[in-house]
């Protein structure tokens, strides 16, 4: 029997499985590492400690298997988007990597909509430049710590750099350098327009591949230290989001998936590139060849949740903080939670904005918050999924996926709010499961993406929405959205006494 591992490097860890050609997991580990967040507004990881904790989750997972490892054919790989890790001329990293919900580079996104120009931007890139984008983050350096980075021979994402650490090769694909703000996603260049405003030869960009390229092999120092073949064969993968899509077989036309996982994502397969969404949603390239996707971004979903949990019911797990939710009432008896406790990206682009719980009562308990902050974090995924259906997007079926879908109760709320059928996969690591199909397409287990899908994608459950939630859900929702506008000018008042 012939294996692939799919590596889903995510903002609180490294997940990786290890499947066969009929899509079962084999065997699974997960390494965690930590998140620095020295200033508000400021996230980091170091590069090291992703490759270090893949190494050894490797290790673990070659271990554990009772098979033949050099059985192991394949690996590919799934990635937190947007990170910039700037590399000096031997390749060594400057500076720790600057992650997608780093929101200090507002004034950068400025400069370039001056520079560049809003529209081009947009014409360019289908997107406007947000502070989690990798263009202002590489600005803020230039600007900040000039001497770093003036040794700055190129930027990598971060699994672009992992997969560099494994195997000796530096490639950038698509789905991800979509995400840069720096490639013309239709033409799938890097935009020299871009490049020539601030300077940069289009050398400082790395080459380019396709999520399914064969880029090399594991280098004989990983190879020795985890116990897997030196040939195994390395395919370049894609950004977190669309492989995701590919896990969970978002691969035509009206198909949807909720990600809850330490962001939140709604995203919608688009044949073509050429949707005008006004820049209301993300618009990136799949890892499926020429094809496209739209999302909506919440920048804490299961953040909020982990936050909520780390400060207040630190000895409790998930499971633990979350049993009985389900016999709180739609509403979490008058308590509302919004989910901005690092800003915000979707409806609302704005690095500034912070959390609220509005209606606190004397009588709530700690399960009426932690399902506020459940349906909080709902209701933030679902103005993405208002504005893909003001857009004509038809939405019935939603399959939910990340750590958010491990909760039965959650994923019924999702239904709810949604009014939408919602669907647990058989695995809810979509991700990882879409760096494992690029890797069993790259070896040749399959035609096509679409062929793995229908061949191995399985439902496990289906959720239906419950009419009479659905009709409180409607009536909460724009309450909901009101503490948006109602508390932006507080938080902007109360940003000098943040740290
Ligand atoms: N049992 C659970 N029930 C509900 N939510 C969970 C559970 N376990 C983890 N989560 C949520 O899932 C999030 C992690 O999801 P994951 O998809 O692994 O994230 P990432 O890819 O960003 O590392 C955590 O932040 C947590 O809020
Ligand atoms: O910034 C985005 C998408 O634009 C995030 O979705 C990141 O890609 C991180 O994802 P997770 O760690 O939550 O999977």
């Amino acid at each position: 029997m012939s294996y692939v591992i799919g590596v889903d490097l995510g903002t609180s860890a490294v997940k990786l499985l290890l499947v066969n050609p009929s899509g079962e997991v084999v065997e699974e580990v997960s390494k965690e590492y930590p998140l620095y967040q020295e200033k508000t507004g400021y996230s980091e990881q170091n590069p090291e400690d992703w490759v270090e904790q893949t190494i050894a989750g490797l290790k673990e997972l070659v271990d554990k298997f009772s098979g033949n490892p050099s059985d192991i054919e394949g690996m590919s790989f799934s990635g937190q988007m947007h990170g910039l890790v700037l590399l000096d001329e031997n390749n060594h990293v400057l500076r720790n990597a600057i992650l997608w919900n780093d929101t200090r580079t507002t004034e950068q996104c400025q400069k370039i909509n001056e520079m560049v120009g809003q529209e081009k931007m947009i014409q360019i890139t289908k997107n406007p430049v947000l502070e989690g984008f990798t263009l202002p983050k590489m600005i803020w350096v230039q600007e900040n710590e000039p001497e770093l980075f003036r040794k700055a021979k190129t930027f990598v994402l971060p699994k672009d750099y992992l997969r560099f650490r494994l195997t000796n090769e530096l490639h950038m694909e698509y789905s991800d350098a979509a995400g840069t703000s720096m490639l013309d996603i239709h033409a799938k260049k890097w935009s020299k327009e871009i490049c020539d405003t601030f300077g940069w030869d289009l050398s400082f960009c790395p080459p380019l591949v396709n999520s399914h390229d064969h880029v090399g092999t594991l280098t004989k120092d990983v190879a020795e230290r985890t116990g897997l073949s030196e040939h195994t064969d390395v395919f370049a993968g894609g950004a977190d989001n669309a492989c995701g899509a590919i896990g969970s077989g978002i691969l035509s036309e009206g198909k949807t998936f909720a990600s809850f996982g330490t962001s939140g994502v709604v995203l919608s397969y688009e044949p073509t590139g050429d949707k005008d969404y006004q820049g209301k949603v993300h618009y990136f390239n799949h890892g499926e060849p020429n094809a496209y996707y739209a999302m909506g971004v919440t920048l804490s979903a299961g953040y909020s949740l982990s936050w909520f949990k780390n400060t207040f019911a630190q000895d409790e797990d998930f499971d633990q903080l979350l049993d009985g939710i389900g016999d709180v009432p739609v509403g979490a008896n008058g308590l509302l939670f919004t989910p901005y406790i690092v800003g915000e990206r979707t409806p609302h682009a704005d690095a500034d904005i912070r959390g609220s719980f509005i209606g606190m009562d004397h009588s709530h308990t700690m399960k009426d918050f932690a399902r506020a902050v459940l349906e909080g974090i709902t209701f933030s995924l679902h103005e993405s999924i208002a504005i893909f259906r003001e857009n004509g997007k038809q939405i019935d079926t939603i399959y939910s996926i990340g750590g958010g879908a491990k909760n039965p109760d959650w994923l019924q709320m999702q239904a709810d709010i949604f009014n939408a059928n919602v669907v647990k996969l058989k695995t809810e690591q979509g991700p990882g499961m879409g760096a494992a199909m690029l890797a069993g397409y790259g070896v040749g287990w399959y035609d096509s993406l679409k062929q793995a899908a229908d061949k191995i994608l399985e439902a496990a459950e289906t959720y239906q929405p419950i009419p009479n939630h659905v009709t409180q859900y409607q009536k909460l929702f724009p309450l909901y959205q009101h503490v948006y506008s109602e508390t932006k000018g507080l938080n902007q008042s109360l940003m000098e006494f943040r740290k």
